[in-house]
């Protein structure tokens, strides 16, 4: 359809093509490596899909933690620079005001985090109207009850809630997994190389001839790891793909109840994530130790584990740990930040649906996090 201008002084001043579009209105918290990407990435293909979808995607707030800018009509390319320039300190009640003031309808919050602070907001705006989506696992992980209270949140003022990105990244997996138990499918057991940096630090330190902390600086460079190294090395990160997955089969675990080989030595647990990243090679030795000790044609993989008995609410074992394992088997053969998920289940018996592909990357991680807007743009 061409632009028409009609006799109506009201309506010659509007452009009949974005007249049908639904325009939805979102917020992003948080503009570090995924955030960032995913602004750009919007802003890029914004035209294109308002040409193919009667979409209009409006970002209408970015914010990292001390600063927030807030524009109605939308963010254009220029948004970091004009955020620098013109950015303001804010709290969550300062978008849901503007949100309202402004009469904003089809509204998303992402959360593109890694803090457990900015969960408590979700509830608040799902109360204002806000679906959510998110990157953080951290709501997906706390305790059964948080979990259980917001879905009911959620049902009760008919919001949506998607978080593919917080296991395998942009990989379609968590889909997938509810899409298998829904229809009555027994998933039986899934476990695989879960973490994108650990893939990556030992597919490296496998094979290159390089010290343990230039592999673990070339994936922090490279945006694999969380914004504190340490709860990918210690296993938490893994930990809590594991509970999310263990959650989406209705099973009724919580963060405590997985046994997690963590790999940092005692005495860098609790130090500064400034003072740790200071003394990362304190890692050489012990890495280098356990690489020498191998057997022959054998890689070290960090492999979770959901097995035990998933058909009982209580019944699953979940397990974390760095194991090593023939070179040329399914898990050994893993190359790059592949991650690999293994999903066993009644009908497919011994062989395996496997799921493969980069699990981390702010670029594939932005992408996960735009299909979930798109999918809830498309709902109502
Ligand atoms: N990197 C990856 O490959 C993947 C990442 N994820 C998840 O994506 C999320 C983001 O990761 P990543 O982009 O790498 O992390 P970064 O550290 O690069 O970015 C985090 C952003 O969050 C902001 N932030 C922190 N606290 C708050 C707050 N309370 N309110 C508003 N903004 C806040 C930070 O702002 P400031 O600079 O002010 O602190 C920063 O802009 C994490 O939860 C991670 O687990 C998921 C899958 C893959
Ligand atoms: N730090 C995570 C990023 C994705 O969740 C990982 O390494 O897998």
């Amino acid at each position: 359809m061409s632009t028409q201008v009609l006799d109506n002084p009201v309506l010659d001043r509007i452009d009949l093509n974005n007249i049908k579009k639904k325009k939805i209105n979102i917020a992003i918290f948080g503009h570090g490596n995924v955030g960032s990407h995913l602004v750009d990435q919007i802003i890029s293909s914004k035209e294109e899909i308002s040409r193919r979808r009667d979409l209009d995607l409006n970002i209408f707030a970015v914010a990292n933690s001390k600063t927030i800018l807030l524009q109605q009509k939308g963010l254009n390319k220029n948004w970091l620079e004009e955020k620098t320039e013109s950015g303001e300190s804010y709290n969550v009640e300062d978008v849901i005001f503007f949100a309202k003031t402004n009469n904003l309808q089809n509204l998303i919050l992402v959360d593109n985090t890694a803090d457990a602070g900015f969960v408590q907001n979700y509830s608040a705006f799902v109360e204002n109207g806000f679906h959510l989506v998110s990157s953080n696992k951290i709501a997906n992980t706390l305790d059964l009850n948080f979990y259980k209270e917001l879905r009911k949140k959620l049902t009760s003022k008919k919001r949506h809630y998607l978080y593919e990105t917080n296991v395998g990244a942009g990989l379609p997996l968590i889909d997938t997994i509810k899409l298998l138990h829904l229809s009555g499918e027994n998933i039986t057991r899934i476990r695989g190389v879960f973490s994108g940096s650990l893939s990556y630090i030992f597919n490296t330190f496998s094979e290159e001839d390089r010290t343990f902390s230039s592999v673990l600086k070339s994936a922090i460079d490279k945006g694999f790891t969380e914004p504190d190294p340490r709860e990918d090395l210690c296993g938490n990160d893994v930990g809590r793909k594991l509970l999310i997955l263990a959650r989406e089969l209705d099973l009724h675990n919580e963060f405590e109840d997985i046994s997690i080989q963590n790999l940092i030595p005692k005495d860098l647990r609790s130090v500064s994530k400034k003072e740790f990243l200071a003394r990362l090679k304190e890692l050489d030795v012990p890495f280098q130790i356990k690489k020498k000790n191998q057997t022959k044609d054998t890689v070290f993989r960090y492999v979770a584990d959901l097995n035990g008995d998933l058909s009982k609410e209580t019944g699953a074992l979940l397990d974390v740990n760095l194991v090593s394992v023939p070179k040329n088997s399914m898990l050994g053969a893993l190359k790059g930040s592949d991650s690999i998920f293994e999903i066993y289940t009644e009908s497919y018996g011994n062989n395996p649906i496997v799921i493969q592909g980069a699990g981390a990357g702010a670029a594939v991680t932005a992408r996960g996090v735009f299909g979930d807007i798109l999918r809830i743009s498309d709902k109502d």
